[in-house]
């Protein structure tokens, strides 16, 4: 079944300095399947967060739907779950009550949302830190428990953006090992907003690659690599480097004057 659906999106700002008119979205289509996990890369400015930002319901498209379950998104709802870059944790809560939320929110039983909290603490690897408070634990934790938090809630399609970019690269590995882990035991349908190209690949099912602005989709690349996958033996699979390469090239041609940047990232 199809989770997310994508026609014809177009998005303009307005600069509110100089008045002018931004396309940053051109003319973008696709679909996001059931238990799939989908990146989407492009050139920076290309319009990756705004697509997110469309999905979530916090910024109007210009033209274009957006269905979630087969239903138009006009708004924010529970059924879209939003992993940040920033954490947006609740300070004040501990890592339970920041767990429980949601579940909260949504009339869950006490019992029953503390028993699928502390499942997905668990899943996380945050058992044990229910009772400590976001600034007792480190930037890692605290995006782990970002991740817990929106997996507890069980949304429809749970929206990534960037979230692994202010983290430092060897925190980061584990991360997306544990993101790798967790999504291949529960399958949740993930829209992952990326800027690094072995990061997209490793952990995706498929990859929406950009033009730059004002975007369309330059192509939509299947990565069939074998599940499970683990960070050190799955980067050195053969079909990894050139699914990453083809990727490369895509940002690469055609003036894409960012994609070097991109590959280095
Ligand atoms: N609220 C806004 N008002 C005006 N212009 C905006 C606004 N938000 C984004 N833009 C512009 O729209 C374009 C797309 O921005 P967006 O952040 O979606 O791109 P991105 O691909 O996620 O960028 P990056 O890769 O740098 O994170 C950019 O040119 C940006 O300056």
């Amino acid at each position: 079944m199809t989770a997310l659906e994508i026609s014809e999106l177009a998005k303009d700002y307005v600069d509110s300095y100089t008045g002018d008119q931004v396309t940053a979205i051109g003319n973008v289509s696709f679909t996001v399947e059931e238990g799939e996990f989908v990146s989407i890369l492009g050139p920076s400015g290309c319009g990756k967060t705004t697509v997110l930002n469309i999905i979530a319901g916090f910024v109007e498209q210009t033209s274009g739907v957006v269905k979630v379950g087969g239903r138009v998104v006009d708004g924010p709802g529970p059924d879209r779950g939003v992993v940040f870059q920033s954490h947006a944790l609740f300070p004040w809560k501990t890592v339970l009550g920041n767990a429980v939320f949601g579940l909260r929110m949504k009339g869950v039983p006490a019992a029953q949302r503390r028993a699928t909290a502390l499942e997905y603490l668990d899943l996380v690897g945050l058992a044990g830190f229910e009772n400590k408070y976001p600034h007792e634990l480190s930037g890692g934790m605290q995006q782990r428990l970002g991740v817990a938090r929106v997996l507890a809630n069980e949304p429809a399609v749970m929206l990534m953006d960037e979230p692994f970019a202010s983290i430092d690269a060897q925190t980061r590995r584990k991360l997306q090992d544990d993101l790798t882990r967790v999504f291949e035991l529960r399958r949740p349908t993930v829209f992952f907003v990326t800027h690094d190209i072995d990061e997209a690949v490793f952990l995706s099912d498929r990859v929406i690659v950009l033009s730059r602005r004002p975007s369309r989709v330059r192509e939509i690349v299947t990565v069939d690599l074998p599940r499970p996958r683990q960070w050190q033996a799955t980067t050195e699979l053969p079909g990894f480097r050139r699914i990453a390469n083809h990727i490369t090239e895509l940002l690469s041609e055609g003036g894409e004057s960012e994609g070097s940047e991109l590959a280095a990232a």
